[in-house]
């Protein structure tokens, strides 16, 4: 893959869509890529490193065109998505349904909860558990937990946010892999936000492919944002899996029909 297509450095791309209200666009200035030595732990596969301040990230072409075609298949018939008020977060005090499909899998007990709702683990399937298990020898480290994102077209998108909820394991990598429709995603400083942001920091952008695998390693997630800005004119379905090391629960269940003294 060629620099150029791990990078995205202008205004419009060709694959790009219709120019959405909340879209935010960086200076389009082109940063620094580095190869990953084959030596490198994670594998022989030829990562990116892509770095900015406090910002870390890994991206390769993990699955060849037909491997993730087959794959994108499998999961489009065994995944079921979340619906009522497991589809809903809290945004600014009110409730609204999530802008694409959301399911996560995972070891028995765990959950994620963010944006007001708990989102708790189904058991891992096969598919999920090849994928988690192959992702796992490449990179490295071990995952007991994937959120996953269906995206039906460019009109699903995922805002900003951070990764940085207090039930993920501190200190550890998310592993993206996204399969299907080529969609943006970029990376915001947390102090270049906003019309009175504290700095000026280029934001960071990518493409993230059919079969690519993003590493978002740590601290990244404690500094910057990243979101999926809407592309209204892609018209095909996306599935991204982020692969996560979450805490076992340390609450204890809650007994039924005790009331508190
Ligand atoms: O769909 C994507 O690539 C974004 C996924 C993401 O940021 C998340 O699940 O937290
Ligand atoms: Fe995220």
């Amino acid at each position: 893959m060629s620099l150029d297509s791990f990078v995205i450095r202008g205004k419009k791309r060709a694959s790009g869509g219709e120019v959405c209200s909340s879209e935010t666009r960086g200076s389009g200035k082109k940063r620094k890529v580095e190869d990953v030595k084959s030596s490198d732990d994670k594998s022989q596969l030829p990562w990116k490193k892509l770095r900015a301040e406090n910002l870390d990230l890994d991206y390769v072409r993990l699955y060849s065109k037909k491997e993730a075609d087959d794959l994108l298949k499998e999961l489009e018939n065994a995944l079921e998505y979340n619906t009522g008020h497991l589809a809903r977060v809290q945004m600014f005090g009110k409730w609204i349904d999530i802008p694409r499909k959301q399911v996560a899998h995972g070891e028995a007990g765990l959950s994620y909860t963010f944006s007001g709702n708990t989102i708790p683990a189904r058991p891992w399937n096969p598919a999920l558990t090849r994928i988690r298990d192959y992702i796992s020898s490449v990179t490295g480290f071990d995952f007991n937990f994937v959120l996953v994102n269906r995206y039906k077209d460019g009109c699903d998108y995922m805002g900003e946010h951070k990764d940085d909820e207090k039930d993920l394991v501190q200190g550890y990598p998310i592993a993206s892999l996204s399969l299907g429709q080529p969609r943006d995603f970029y990376f915001k400083h947390q102090d270049s936000r906003g019309k009175n942001a504290a700095r000026k920091i280029d934001i960071v952008k990518l493409e993230l492919e059919h079969g690519g695998l993003l590493l978002m390693n740590p601290p990244t997630n404690q500094f910057w944002y990243h979101a999926l800005p809407q592309r209204k004119k892609l018209g095909n379905v996306r599935i991204n899996m982020t692969f996560r090391k979450m805490n076992p629960s340390v609450c204890k269940p809650v007994k039924q029909g005790i009331s508190p003294k």
